[in-house]
């Protein structure tokens, strides 16, 4: 965490969020935000409901157009970009994998993932067989490693909807292994799963992040998950950026309680 804070200002950021505004009708969702995003960290992304989190993701994937501003990737000026685009830019949002396919076994299901599979292709199929065969031998060895790392490989041949819930969290964080992407937006990884699964998967983030060098700004609500998995931590607050920190200084700033607490005064009066 501290190799993270020393690189930070050296290294150009691997995502900056310019400007940026967005209305749905009379509501500003997002409020001129400005943020950057620093290479190989785990970037927690945190507010109060209705503070315009999912809506930035949105328009970082390119799943919704901002009235202005700039979302850049490496450098690179994304806005506006179609998702798939973005995608093949190396910037993936969990769920831009496809869904697992129930009727196809666990190892299947990663082997499908990679982008440009030769394999996919009826012609390269037929008039190079030798070049599909060596591509999907590689890619089957690449996700029985990634099984191996998830401790999957006894379910390699369990078909994907028989599945419990929190294997199939496992099954997603396998299919970004598989996918290489230079960064993650994780809407939530900790929803919906108990402490002994959440702990496997903020491992499997740390792991991703320390030997792949893979970026991650992820949105949580669970702050036992930001505080230990997260740094810096982004608080956003009425559609834009509040402040910006590490775990420990985010949670004791008085702006982000009066944050939280003004959003839920504001819930419980309405
Ligand atoms: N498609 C939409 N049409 C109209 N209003 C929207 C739309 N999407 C989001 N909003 C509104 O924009 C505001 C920001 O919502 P957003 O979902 O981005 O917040 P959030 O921080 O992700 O909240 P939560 O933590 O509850 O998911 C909210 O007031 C929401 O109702």
């Amino acid at each position: 965490m501290a190799e993270h804070a020393a690189s930070e200002g050296t290294s150009p950021p691997m995502l900056e969020v310019d400007d940026l505004v967005k209305s749905f009708g009379g509501l500003r969702a997002i409020d001129h935000a400005s943020l950057s995003v620093a290479p190989n960290t785990i970037t927690g992304l945190i507010g109060p409901n209705g503070a315009g989190k999912t809506t930035l993701f949105n328009i970082i994937t390119g799943y919704i157009p901002p009235d202005s501003g700039r979302v850049r990737f490496r450098g690179d000026d994304i806005t506006n970009l179609p998702a798939h685009k973005i995608f093949l830019k190396g910037l993936c949002r969990t769920f831009q994998i496809p869904r697992e396919h129930p009727s196809m076994t666990v190892l299947e299901n990663l082997m499908l993932v990679p982008p440009h599979q030769s394999g996919e292709f009826v012609l390269a199929a037929i008039f190079r067989p030798g070049k599909v065969r060596t591509e999907e031998a590689r890619i089957r060895q690449q996700a029985l490693e990634v099984l191996e790392f998830l401790n999957l490989t006894h379910i390699k041949d369990e078909y994907a909807g028989k599945l419990s819930g929190g294997q199939k969290k496992l099954l997603e964080l396998g299919r970004i292994l598989m996918a290489e992407p230079a960064m993650v937006l994780l809407d939530e990884p900790g929803a919906g799963v108990n402490r002994t699964l959440m702990q496997r998967i903020t491992d499997n983030i740390s792991y991703m992040q320390r030997e792949r060098g893979i970026t991650f700004l992820l949105i949580e609500h669970d702050m036992d998950l930001v505080m230990n998995l997260c740094d810096p931590v982004i608080v956003m607050s009425e559609g834009a950026k509040l402040m910006e920190g590490p775990p420990e200084v985010v949670r004791n700033d008085p702006r982000v309680l009066e944050a939280y607490l003004g959003g839920q005064y504001a819930a419980a009066e309405g």
